[in-house]
């Protein structure tokens, strides 16, 4: 099988990407690992197929929604299990739209996911804030949601987490933004520098499919009257990744929960391989952020050994 790849990352989150228009590809969940594997296949956090709507089973929730949202981005995680939302992919995808030629690049980008509508706007060159020359794109991410609900709150989180090499000492808030997240604070950035995330956090209660953990410190206000916060994140289905944009949002809204109602509604999330926007704006949270596309190819395999 020969197919038509590309490349393409937010701040480091990266994803194999593959133009699938009519629906052609079987995306196995073998096939995703193949192909996200970093040492014998193209490499990747994940693999995003571009599919029409029409042509997607998972994407008749999203069309009632919104019958204009004629692209289905079809989201798995590196170890071939589909996840609901990828906030880094979202951004990724428009880049790639533009660059097929289904959108200009004007106004919206209306994609099918999983979780639903996510619109999409390129953001004009005077407001983007990274002066790296990487386009920027806000994605309307949706509802958030504390699954915990008012008791979370008044606890400060609904779950603990244990993380290898680290003594956790306060309670995690489980926040899901279209997919689940477990967020927990940090007492210092020597705390999140010694966090060993090869292994997979302990969440208890276990979250009934997974989630990922955000390990989050609070920097405070900047200048700009924005909050800052600094993160690791331990992806459900991937392991550590530089970014994930689902889990910037959850984190933005843990530490604004934490920090009662008088916190910033936008919050700059620096990640390992970069910084985004997130702005929560009442139940809603918005994602902006670089999105890059780096190599193509046409691949062929797997080779069939001899
Ligand atoms: N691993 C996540 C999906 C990818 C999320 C992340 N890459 C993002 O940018 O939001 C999950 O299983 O829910």
């Amino acid at each position: 099988m020969t197919l038509h790849v590309t490349k393409g990352h937010g701040t480091r989150n990266d994803f194999v990407l593959l133009d699938d228009a009519d629906g052609a590809v079987d995306l196995t969940p073998a096939l995703v690992r193949a192909l996200a594997d970093r040492r014998s296949g193209v490499g990747g956090d994940g693999v995003i197929r571009l599919v029409r709507s029409a042509a997607a089973d998972d994407a008749a929730a999203a069309l009632a929604e919104d019958p204009g949202a004629a692209w289905f981005m079809d989201y798995r995680n590196a170890d071939g299990s589909v996840a609901e939302m990828c906030g880094n992919g979202v951004r990724v995808v428009a880049a790639f739209a533009e660059r097929l030629g289904v959108w200009d690049g004007s106004g919206e980008l209306v994609l099918a996911t999983r979780a639903g509508v996510r619109r999409v706007r390129r953001l004009p060159s005077h407001e983007v804030p990274a002066e790296d020359g990487a386009p920027w794109y806000e994605v309307e991410m949706g509802a958030w949601d504390l699954p915990g609900g008012p008791a979370a709150v008044d606890d400060g989180g609904d779950a603990q987490v244990s993380v290898a090499g680290l003594e956790v000492a306060r309670p995690a808030l489980s926040v899901d933004v279209g997919n689940p997240h477990t967020v927990v604070a940090l007492a210092d950035l020597g705390s999140l520098a010694q966090a060993d995330l090869t292994r997979a956090p302990l969440v208890a209660p276990a979250p009934p499919h997974g989630t990922n953990v955000e390990l989050v410190v609070p920097l405070g206000e900047g200048p700009d009257g924005a909050g800052r916060l600094r993160m690791r994140v331990h992806e459900r289905g991937v392991g550590e990744t530089e970014s994930c944009g689902t889990g910037a949002c959850a984190a933005a809204v843990a530490v604004r929960t934490w920090a009662g109602a008088h916190a910033p509604e936008t919050w700059w999330v620096e990640v390992p391989g970069g910084t985004v926007r997130v702005r929560v704006v009442g139940g809603r949270v918005l994602l902006a952020g670089p999105a890059e596309l780096t190599f193509e190819a046409d691949v062929a395999g797997p080779v069939a050994t001899r």
